[in-house]
């Protein structure tokens, strides 16, 4: 069942006295319990698609269909999670997960019952009554993924959770978010830069093109998992989607 489709997206912005068309007609359907990573070069437009998808920006041309209805606002079946996790720095971590339970008005008890069974998942069960800032980046992340998870969106934004991980962190939330995406079964759009990120996590990757973007190809990832990135049959994977990638990124700097 198609979940998400964005239909010929386009999207201007204004750049001093000219006009600069980041997406160029971005087509793409999405299904239901697909994780499709995003990438392409840099500038390219991946973030403001994901915040076109999330309702947080309009396109000038082009709609967003979610379960075959047209968005254009923001929903709680479309959370997203940000690069820097964007927590509340005077709440507990327990509070923060909470947070958009609270503003829907559920019950403190039933607050606290489902914040802690994905605080566990996310294995912060120690760090309930921590404040974020007494936390590591990783951590912060965790934080933020489980405070989108609590709310049960049917879809899950995410803009380069990982890209301010030191390597060892990165690598063990890309294990920990595929277990996640194989026990909620959530539909995934991960933008990312890293094909290595990509490939360990999508069962789809769509490459974006240079500006104007349009998205240039669509490769399927069925190899088994957990997957790891040093993988050899993976090495491949991203050896293909790099060559996709260059030619966009030499674009870029033309
Ligand atoms: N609010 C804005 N006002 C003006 N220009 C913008 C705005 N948001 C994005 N842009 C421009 O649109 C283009 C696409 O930006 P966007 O951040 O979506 O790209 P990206 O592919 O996510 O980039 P990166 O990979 O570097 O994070 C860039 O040239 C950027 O400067």
């Amino acid at each position: 069942m198609t979940k998400l489709e964005a239909k010929n997206i386009v999207k201007y912005f204004s750049h001093d006295s000219h006009k600069l068309k980041a997406l160029g007609g971005v087509d793409l359907k999405v299904e239901s319990g697909d994780f499709v990573c995003l990438i392409g070069p840099s500038g390219c437009g991946k973030s403001t698609f994901l915040r076109i998808v999330a309702g947080l920006e309009k396109p000038d041309e082009g709609q967003i269909l979610f379960d075959g209805r047209p968005v254009s606002e923001t929903g709680p079946e479309r959370i997203m999670v940000f690069q820097e996790g964007a927590l509340f720095p005077w709440l507990t971590v327990q509070d923060n997960v909470e947070f958009g339970l609270k503003m829907a008005g559920i019950p403190k008890e039933e607050r606290a019952k489902i914040s802690h069974r994905y605080l566990d998942m996310m294995q912060l069960t120690k760090f309930t009554d921590s404040y974020t800032y007494q936390l590591s980046t990783g951590m912060k992340q965790r934080v933020a993924i489980a405070r989108a998870l609590v709310m049960d969106p049917d879809v899950l934004l995410m803009d380069e959770p990982f890209a301010a991980l030191d390597a060892q962190t990165r690598d063990l939330l890309l294990v920990e978010m595929q277990l996640i995406w194989e026990k909620t079964k959530k539909t995934i759009l991960f933008v990312t830069h890293s094909v290595a990120e990509a490939a360990v996590l999508g069962t789809k990757v769509a490459v974006f093109s240079n500006r104007p973007s349009t998205i240039k190809k669509e490769v399927e990832n069925d190899f088994p998992r957990p997957r790891v990135s040093e993988d050899e049959s993976l090495l491949k994977f991203q050896q293909d989607l790099l060559s996709e990638l260059r030619p966009e990124v030499k674009k870029n700097k033309q």
